[in-house]
């Protein structure tokens, strides 16, 4: 195995010629948690964005040595169109396809039941013949999670993912991840930074550049040094863990 997922080197990105993204550098590691942490607006959703190919970058460069399709993504569910009518299952199946629905259609048989086998793990087995627009907050957040574990990922993405979500799944949602990461590396972006000090293994804080943190302990001069507004929260069960919060590259390498 690489010791490197993905490289992202001296990344710059612009918005109407305004830079969010400066010179940025960062690695990610497998079975690395990486939690991102940083001010509003200081380029969080962009690093993703950028990672995902969303974005295209002014200067710098991202290397995957995976396969894309080894990468998952779950969005922010207010990117979901919920008018689309389309079942649980077929939504979780179309994880196979980059999200296409077209062979979700043709009912794989294989990929048919791994996305039933995801659906009852995650707990969700009454709804898998429900539309998507019918269901709650947390309901589409296990949904789209069961979506992007189709590939069997190795590098699993998520933004904000406890935006919409009631309590109960919040706690359940980061428990199953901390499993998940026993087989792939993830990568968090998240404003809960009580839970993000408890699951994160590694940090990186985005204030238009990025400072990786090899740890999930930071000091909060260290969160001054790396430019990150800070609020500070102790954890329960590590004292002395203290987090920061909020409230290219002319074309894309891919090595695999
Ligand atoms: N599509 C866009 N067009 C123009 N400006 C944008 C666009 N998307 C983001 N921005 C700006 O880029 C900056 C970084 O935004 P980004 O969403 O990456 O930050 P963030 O760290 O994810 O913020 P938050 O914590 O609020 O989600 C912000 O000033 C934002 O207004």
């Amino acid at each position: 195995m690489n010791e490197k997922l993905v490289e992202i080197k001296n990344l710059s990105v612009s918005y109407d010629q305004q830079r969010v993204l400066e010179q940025a550098n960062l690695d990610i590691h497998p079975l690395d948690f990486l939690g991102i942490i940083g001010p509003n607006g200081g380029g969080k959703t962009t690093l993703i964005k950028a990672l995902l190919g969303l974005v295209k970058p002014d200067a710098g460069s991202i290397k995957f040595h995976i396969p894309l399709k080894k990468v998952g993504y779950l969005p922010q569910i207010n990117q979901v169109d919920k008018r689309f009518p389309i079942t649980v299952l077929d939504v979780v199946q179309s994880g196979k396809t980059g999200g296409k629905f077209l062979n979700v259609f043709r009912k794989d048989h294989a990929d048919r039941l791994y996305a039933e086998q995801l659906i009852d793990e995650m707990g969700i087995t009454g709804i898998r013949h429900k539309a998507i627009g019918e269901l709650s907050g947390g309901q589409m957040q296990r949904v789209f999670l069961c979506r992007s574990l189709m590939n069997q990922p190795e590098l699993l993405i998520l933004d904000e993912p406890d935006t919409f979500v009631d309590n109960q799944f919040e706690s359940e949602l980061y428990e199953k991840l901390k499993e998940l990461n026993k087989r792939m590396a993830i990568l968090l972006v998240s404003h809960d930074v009580g839970t993000i000090s408890y699951y994160v293994k590694t940090i990186a804080c985005v204030n238009r550049q990025v400072h990786y943190h090899p740890s999930n302990v930071i000091s909060t001069e260290q969160l001054a040094s790396y430019n990150c507004p800070l609020q500070i929260i102790t954890h329960g069960h590590i004292p002395h863990t203290v987090l920061g919060m909020h409230e290219n590259h002319d074309h894309h390498e891919h090595r695999h």
